[in-house]
Order: C-alpha cells, then sequence, then structure tokens
C-alpha cells in the first residue's frame, strides 16, 4: 500500500422519497432528502504517470471496467485531457445494491480526490454535471452536505438536519430498481412538497420516543412495492417496526431507523436476528472530503 492515499465514501440513506411525475425519456421525477452516514468504503489511489488507469483489487460481482471508481477516473481523465494515471484499490464495506449508495460514493470520492491530486482544480459544479453522467445519485455526493434532491437526484439544496443515529439493515436480496418504477401499482403523480416543510417536521427532535421525527407525509413510496415483490426486506422492515418509524432507503434492500442517540440505536442493534446483516451509523452533517 506504499503510495497509496486513502480517502473515504460514505454511504447515504433517503430520509424520504416520492415520485412527482416522469420525464419523456421514462425517468422518474423524484423529491427525495439525502443524508450522510458515518459508514464508508475506502477508496485508496496512487496517482501514477503513466496515463492508465487500473483497479488492483477484485470486487467480487463488479468486473474492473464496470467499477464506477474506474469510471469515474476514465471520465475525468477523458474530460481534462490529463495524461497522469491512477492505481485504484476499493475496500468496499456499504452493502452493494443495497440503496445506500455505494457504488456512487466510491465515483464521487475518485472524481474529488483525483480532481486535487491530478491538480485540475475543476470546479464543483463542473464535477457535478461530469458526477451525474454516472449515476443519479453522483451529484449529492460531490454537494458535500446532506440535500434535498429533485429532478432524477440531481437539483439539490443544503438541508440542515439535527443530530441522529440509525440502525440500518440490508436484507440479502438485489432489488431491481428498473423493476420497481417499472411497476404499476407505484404512485407517480405526488404533489410536491416543500423543503420548508420537510425542514420543518426534520428539525422537531423527540425526547424520549424513538424516530418519531420524519413525519407520516414523507414516505418512500417504492417501499409499499418493494416489499410486496421481497418478503425479506417487509420482513426486516416490520422487525425494525417495532422500535418507530421504520423506513427503506432508496430502492431498497436496505431498511433503517432513526433514532436520538447512540445508545438507544446499539440496543435495537443487539437484539437484531443474526441473520440480518446490519450496522449502527451517525448521521453526518458534511461529506468528510469536504469539509470546511
Ligand atoms: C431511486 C434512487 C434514490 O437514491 O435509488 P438507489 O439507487 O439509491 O437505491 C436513485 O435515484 C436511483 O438512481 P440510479 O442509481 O442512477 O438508478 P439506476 O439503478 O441507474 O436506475 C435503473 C433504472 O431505474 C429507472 N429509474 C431510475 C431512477 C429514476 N429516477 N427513474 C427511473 O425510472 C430507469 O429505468 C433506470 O434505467
Ligand atoms: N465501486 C462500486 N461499488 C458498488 N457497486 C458498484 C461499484 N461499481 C459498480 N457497481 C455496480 O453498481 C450497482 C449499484 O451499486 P450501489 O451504489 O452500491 O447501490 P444502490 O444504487 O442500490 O445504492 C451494483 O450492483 C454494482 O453492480
Amino acid at each position: 500500500m506504499h503510495d497509496f492515499e486513502a480517502f473515504l465514501a460514505p454511504a447515504k440513506i433517503n430520509l424520504f422519497l416520492h415520485i412527482v411525475g416522469q420525464r419523456s425519456d421514462g425517468y422518474h421525477l423524484l423529491q427525495t432528502a439525502f443524508r450522510l452516514l458515518d459508514y464508508y468504503d475506502t477508496i485508496h489511489i496512487k496517482t501514477t504517470n503513466t496515463g492508465i488507469i487500473k483497479r488492483v483489487n477484485d470486487v467480487a460481482g463488479v468486473p474492473e471496467a464496470q467499477d464506477l471508481c474506474v469510471r469515474a477516473a476514465l471520465l475525468l481523465q477523458k474530460h481534462t485531457g490529463c495524461q497522469l494515471g491512477a492505481e485504484i484499490l476499493v475496500d468496499k464495506k456499504i452493502p452493494m445494491g443495497g440503496g445506500l449508495g455505494g457504488g456512487s460514493s466510491d465515483a464521487a470520492t475518485v472524481l474529488l480526490s483525483l480532481n486535487q491530486r491530478w491538480q485540475l482544480n475543476l470546479p464543483r459544479e463542473e464535477l457535478l454535471t461530469l458526477g451525474l453522467q454516472l449515476g443519479a445519485d453522483v451529484p449529492f455526493f460531490i454537494y458535500g452536505s446532506n440535500a434535498w434532491a429533485e429532478g432524477v437526484g440531481e437539483q439539490l439544496q443544503a438541508l440542515t438536519l439535527h443530530d441522529a443515529y440509525y440502525v440500518v439493515l440490508t436484507p440479502n436480496v438485489h432489488v431491481s430498481t428498473a423493476q420497481i418504477f417499472a411497476n404499476k401499482q407505484l404512485t407517480k403523480d405526488t404533489i410536491p412538497k416543500t423543503i420548508a416543510a420537510f425542514s420543518g417536521i426534520a428539525q422537531l427532535s423527540t425526547e424520549n420516543s424513538a424516530g418519531k421525527n420524519i413525519h407520516d407525509e414523507f414516505i418512500n413510496q417504492l417501499e409499499k412495492v418493494v416489499c410486496s415483490i421481497y418478503p425479506e426486506v417487509k420482513a426486516s422492515l416490520d422487525w425494525l417496526k417495532q422500535f418507530g418509524d421504520a423506513r427503506m432507503s432508496g430502492s431498497g434492500a436496505s431498511v433503517f431507523l432513526e433514532v436520538n442517540d447512540a445508545e438507544t440505536a446499539n440496543r435495537i442493534y443487539q437484539q437484531k436476528p443474526k441473520e440480518y446483516f446490519g450496522f449502527v451509523a451517525k448521521g453526518l452533517n458534511q461529506h468528510p472530503l469536504l469539509c470546511k
């Protein structure tokens, strides 16, 4: 690992997710609130002068050419004409395809770190536009703070959230995002909400009762459809709901419960059935690479 530098790529959860319309290309227009978590992949990067982009470890289920880290580095290289290269070691901790944004976050971390280490100094806005080419969640991870998002997730506004801890469970199923968005049961014309309405509710901190601070008006509209197709997701959500107002993140399969303190989160987590993968995380206010 000599000469490699480590860069963190945090997970995210969607505190709510509404579908408010559909674009002419079929993509759905969303409203969502993204929250960063202190649960990370680590991307180790060594810059080289060979011009070659190379992933130096195996990642189960992700061929090198499809890895979002590699694709992000190649995109940045092509966009800028940069002659430098990079060796990338991807240390995955965030479950893949679990609605926690790991792949998107890895890509954002590569764009942010190589922008510096290759001394490209592209402004944040340009990186946001580049990131969107790799996935709808990538701009959020480049944005730097928790965010209210619209469009397909690329129209971002900073969101101030109170301190909170999350119990996250990821059932061992692969949810197809495309399949869920194509489902006929999905509500696609929810009346848009305002960031002010969400912020008002999100600021309400509950002193004693767990998980009451995300109001019923702000739900994950993909959750019902995912639960009807994947009983494992429903089971883990039902388990968490014993303790409060649990939600699904993104298009699943991960589910989470927000609580006020680490003690409560750990107490709930310790009771989880052994077959569930999960973790406890603190909500972050800023991306670790973009702390002012
Ligand atoms: C719904 C979110 C919320 O964070 O889910 P997660 O990926 O985090 O679970 C994201 O916006 C997911 O965005 P992204 O990760 O780019 O979606 P993909 O997996 O590439 O999308 C797969 C397919 O789902 C459909 N799709 C996706 C996003 C969207 N806003 N409308 C859609 O209709 C499209 O058919 C697309 O081809
Ligand atoms: N570095 C990476 N980490 C995770 N997934 C990756 C990566 N590169 C490509 N992928 C692909 O992207 C898909 C979505 O990954 P991820 O962002 O973890 O989930 P989600 O979009 O559900 O939040 C994975 O199923 C995987 O095939």
